[in-house]
């Protein structure tokens, strides 16, 4: 078992990590919802007959009334749509101010359940159970809470923490590969932007094995390295922008694949070999940093490329956080392990990428 705290002022909370922790999800949310009443569990339509029951059981055990909406897997669920029906629902349960949200899946789940719990009665407390690989290193972390909208990813939105993480490695074994590989992509973006050191780790154990042997040390790294920025940036203005790298195009590729064909995961994939490209070719980034981050992705079958056309690249690069007028930040490697943002205009930017 292995603990981390994130310590945000008023707004601190815990990450636990524990084999088994589902069966605990009770007393562990006790812990820290003492006045808690109802339980507003939401997951999805594939983690539901997987781990739902044994959640529901330890919550109401430890004295919690609960009441669960299952949406349907995948990211068209994470649309104002399906917040709207979330927070009908909620009030149909009799949600107070002191009651709180349950996220119980992937990112998908931990984005869409987060902002509502953010939005609903101006904001209820929110437990984070991430059940994908992706979400354990990264979405339930760090309180960045969202839908998408029809112009793009993550576009309405709110920074809401948690007031717990609970992690349970055992759950990743039921990831079919392609999910654990989308996992892999973040995990491999925290080698590159702040420890080349975890990278060669990484470089070492190119398979679904190897780094399931490791897992515990693969999560608490990865949560140490987000719990860092987002200490020091909460709002994502300075330090925590480097969790982007690989984002601005990645967003890119999820737009031309019109949120369907590309994962999440395989998008950043795809959007870090473009960004160690980039870099390159600016004489930013070490010659052949791209070619070690894309021998990596390859190993677990994650893709390096994906075609975009100039316009969807300028829609995404339109859209992005780290813009304001007609310049952006982009994330590029200085070296490996240490990313930086590279401000240039909007205008050169898609001129590089054409
Ligand atoms: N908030 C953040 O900081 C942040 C960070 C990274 C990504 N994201 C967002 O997260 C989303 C992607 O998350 P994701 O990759 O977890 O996708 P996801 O939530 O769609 O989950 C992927 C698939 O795995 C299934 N699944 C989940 N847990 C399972 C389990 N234990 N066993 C079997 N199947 C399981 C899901 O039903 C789904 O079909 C994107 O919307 C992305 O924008 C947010
Ligand atoms: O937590 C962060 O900060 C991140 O940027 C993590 C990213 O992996 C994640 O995909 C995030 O949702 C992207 O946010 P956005 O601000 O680019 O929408
Ligand atoms: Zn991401």
């Amino acid at each position: 078992m292995k603990t981390l705290r994130v310590d945000l002022p008023g707004r601190a909370y815990d990450i636990h990590i524990e084999r088994g922790a589902l069966d605990r999800a009770g007393e562990l949310c006790r812990g820290v919802l003492p006045r808690c009443t109802r339980l507003f569990v939401v997951t999805d339509s594939n983690v539901a007959p997987l781990h739902l029951g044994r959640v529901v059981k330890s919550l109401e055990e430890a004295g919690f009334e609960t009441a669960c909406q299952e949406i349907p897997a995948g990211e068209s669920s994470k649309s104002p749509a399906m917040l709207t029906e979330l927070w009908e629902n909620m009030m149909d349960f009799g949600l107070t101010r002191t009651d709180a949200v349950v996220a119980l899946g992937g990112g998908v789940v931990g984005d869409l359940a987060g902002f509502a719990a953010a939005t609903i009665l101006r904001g209820v407390d929110f437990i984070q159970i991430p059940t994908t690989l992706l979400a354990q290193v990264d979405s339930s972390v760090g309180g960045k809470v969202a839908v998408d909208l029809r112009a793009g990813k993550n576009l309405a939105g709110a920074f809401w923490q948690p007031k717990l993480v609970l992690m349970d490695p055992e759950v990743l074994e039921t990831l079919p590969d392609g999910v654990f590989a989308d996992g892999m992509a973040e995990v491999i973006k925290y080698g590159c932007i702040q420890d080349a050191v975890f990278f060669d780790f990484l470089a070492q154990r190119p398979s679904r094995g190897e780094i399931m042997a490791e897992i515990e040390h693969v999560l608490y790294t990865c949560c140490d390295l987000k719990r860092s920025v987002v200490v020091e940036d909460e709002r994502d203005v300075g330090a925590r922008l480097v969790l982007n790298f690989g984002h601005t195009l990645g967003h890119a590729y999820e737009l031309a694949g019109n949120y369907t064909r590309w994962t999440h995961g395989q998008a950043v994939a795809a959007g870090m070999v473009r960004a160690a490209a980039l870099g390159e070719k600016l004489g930013i980034t070490p010659a052949g940093t791209g070619e070690r981050i894309a021998a990596l992705l390859k190993a677990f079958a994650l893709p390096t490329a994906i075609p975009c056309t100039a316009e969807e690249y300028a829609a995404a690069v339109g859209l992005d956080k780290k813009g304001s007028g007609g310049d952006i930040q982009v994330l590029l490697l200085e070296e490996m392990g240490k990313a930086v943002p590279h401000r240039m205009t909007k205008a050169a930017l898609l001129e590089e990428l054409k």
